[in-house]
């Protein structure tokens, strides 16, 4: 049996058919402000609620707004890192400033990927992580777009080979139709897609997951929000986006069943998991 790790992200889970499966690497692609960086954020805090933890590779902001912006959520960090739960690896400054000093992770050069591969791998390994995630991995090629799979390879060399369960946000841009080039959309496990459609005037968020390695899914567009508690995904409907208007409508009876069952599947793996901890914890 696959074991699917739950992102508890409502909607989510339900759309992926339990969960993503373990060590599988998702390649979180949207353009801007479709909140791919929520969702990875919302990922790292429910592992750290529910014993896994996690690793934040901040490549596009600083770790100083990073801890902030999980913060906004409800979704405080600090705790889980003075244990050493979760590790923000700052790939972001180059060590450049005072707060950037106090980083117990830091990536000075960006273009060496050994340096960040080493800094990833020492995270990973002292927090003894089981997901990651990557925001943004294009930064990472933005200028060398040849480099891109062999990039990507890498990191899911690492990270996979370590046991983790990773999401590589990728950014594209407005109306830009793939996720981050041809290599990359090859290279990774999985892929879902983020969309901000304007219809009359007014802007539509969605979800969608193209495709995902080892389980069955969604095939459907379906609506999506963000309020101070995060990324809620309406499963249970889709979404149709045209020129002039937009249909919403529920998805077919069978798959609710279908999905339902996936649901009580992974939920039956994951008492049986917890009850396994409670009792290690216990000893
Ligand atoms: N508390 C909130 N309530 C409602 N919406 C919010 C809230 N906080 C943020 N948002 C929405 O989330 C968007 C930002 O999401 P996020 O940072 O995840 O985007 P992103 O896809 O990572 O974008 P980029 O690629 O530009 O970094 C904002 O533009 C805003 O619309």
């Amino acid at each position: 049996m696959i074991y699917k790790v739950r992102t508890y992200i409502p909607g989510f889970d339900e759309i992926l058919y339990g969960g993503i499966p373990e060590r599988n690497v998702v390649l979180l692609s949207g353009g801007p402000g479709t909140g791919k960086s929520i969702l990875g954020k919302q990922f790292l805090y429910n592992g750290l609620k529910n014993n896994e933890n996690g690793v934040f590779v901040a490549l596009e902001e600083h770790p100083v707004t990073v801890r902030r912006s999980f913060k906004n959520f409800g979704w405080d960090i600090s705790k889980y890192e003075e244990e050493g739960k979760i590790a923000i690896v700052d790939a972001f400054t180059g060590g450049t400033g005072t707060a950037a000093q106090r980083e117990k992770y830091l990536v000075r050069d960006l273009d060496n990927i050994h340096e960040l591969l080493d800094v990833v791998r020492q995270a990973i390994k002292d927090t003894n992580a089981k997901r990651v995630v990557i925001d943004s991995v294009s930064t990472l090629y933005l200028t060398k777009p040849a480099m891109a799979r062999s990039i990507v390879m890498s990191l899911k060399r690492l990270i996979a080979g370590l046991g983790c369960t990773a999401i590589f946000v990728s950014q594209i841009s407005v109306g830009e139709r793939g996720f981050g080039g041809p290599g990359v959309e090859h290279a990774v496990d999985g892929i879902v897609r983020m969309d901000l459609d304007e219809v009359d005037g007014k802007l539509y968020r969605s979800i969608i997951v193209w495709k995902m390695r080892d389980t069955k899914h969604s095939l459907l567009r379906h609506p999506m929000q963000i309020d101070q508690n995060g990324i809620k995904i309406e499963w249970d409907k889709y979404i149709r986006i045209g020129i002039n208007n937009v249909k919403i409508d529920n998805i077919p009876q069978e798959m609710i069943e279908e999905i339902n069952k996936a649901m009580q599947e992974v939920e039956k793996y994951s008492e049986y998991k917890r009850s396994n901890f409670q009792e290690f914890e216990g000893e």
